[in-house]
């Protein structure tokens, strides 16, 4: 890896490790292909990127806007270790908080994106935010989500996202903060969900034909 690379790449060969070697839910036993990202893994990246947060912003106020619903796991697991940090290190970064809801996925197909604030986003004025996302795809959905946020004119926007997939052939959207690049397959789990199912898996895993089939919206 490059030292300049700041971010994990699974590549396209590795399969991650076989389901009956963690805990999964019985619910969910058939329906995956295996673990691609142990939650212990997941954990572990997190604290490493609240880090380089808390160094980039010094003691600058920072407000982290959560993409609902996909990004609350990392949002949470992430707030909460800059908050460790916070508490045990000279530098501190002052932490708001922010939720935001977008919608494009029906099934594993991107279709038209849905931009709903929570609250009105006006008070981003000014401020700088941090958009925490769970994983970009085609990018299509954070490029409209500055769109959307540039016009509440905010101090400055940093993009966190726990995944981004490899999708040779488009110029994919690089965050300022990244977990993991992997390959070009739908993960679920650790909120990631498809049709609202496996957010309550902690593991970020492949599903496989059979959950795809049990779980499609089709029915
Ligand atoms: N559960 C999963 N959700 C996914 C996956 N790939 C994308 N997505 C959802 O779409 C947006 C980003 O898509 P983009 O094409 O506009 O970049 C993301 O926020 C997810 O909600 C996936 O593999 N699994
Ligand atoms: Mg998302």
């Amino acid at each position: 890896m490059a030292s300049s690379q700041k971010y994990i790449v699974l590549d396209d060969d590795y399969t991650g490790y076989p389901l009956d070697m963690f805990c999964i839910p019985k619910h969910y036993e058939d329906s995956l292909e295996h673990v691609l990202i142990p939650a212990g893994l997941i954990d572990d990246r997190i604290e490493r990127l609240a880090r380089d947060i808390i160094q980039d912003f010094r003691n600058e106020a920072l407000t982290g806007l959560c993409v609902l619903k996909g990004g609350y796991k990392f949002f949470t697991d992430l707030l909460d270790k800059i908050k460790a940090l916070n508490r045990n290190s000279e530098e501190s970064v002052p932490l708001a908080v922010d939720f935001i809801r977008v919608k494009s996925y029906t099934d594993t197909t991107s279709g038209e994106l849905q931009v709903t604030g929570i609250d009105n986003l006006d008070h981003l004025k000014g401020k700088n935010v941090l958009i925490v996302e769970d994983i970009i795809d085609t990018g299509k959905t954070m490029k409209r989500l500055l769109d959307v946020l540039q016009k509440h004119n905010p101090k400055s926007i940093k993009v966190a996202s726990l995944l981004t997939k490899r999708r040779p052939g488009i110029g994919v959207y690089k965050p300022d903060y990244m977990g993991f690049e992997v390959p070009n397959k739908f993960v679920v789990g650790y909120a990631l969900d498809y049709n609202e199912y496996f957010r309550d898996l902690s593991h970020i895993c492949v599903i496989n034909q059979s959950g795809i089939e049990k779980y499609t919206s089709k029915k």
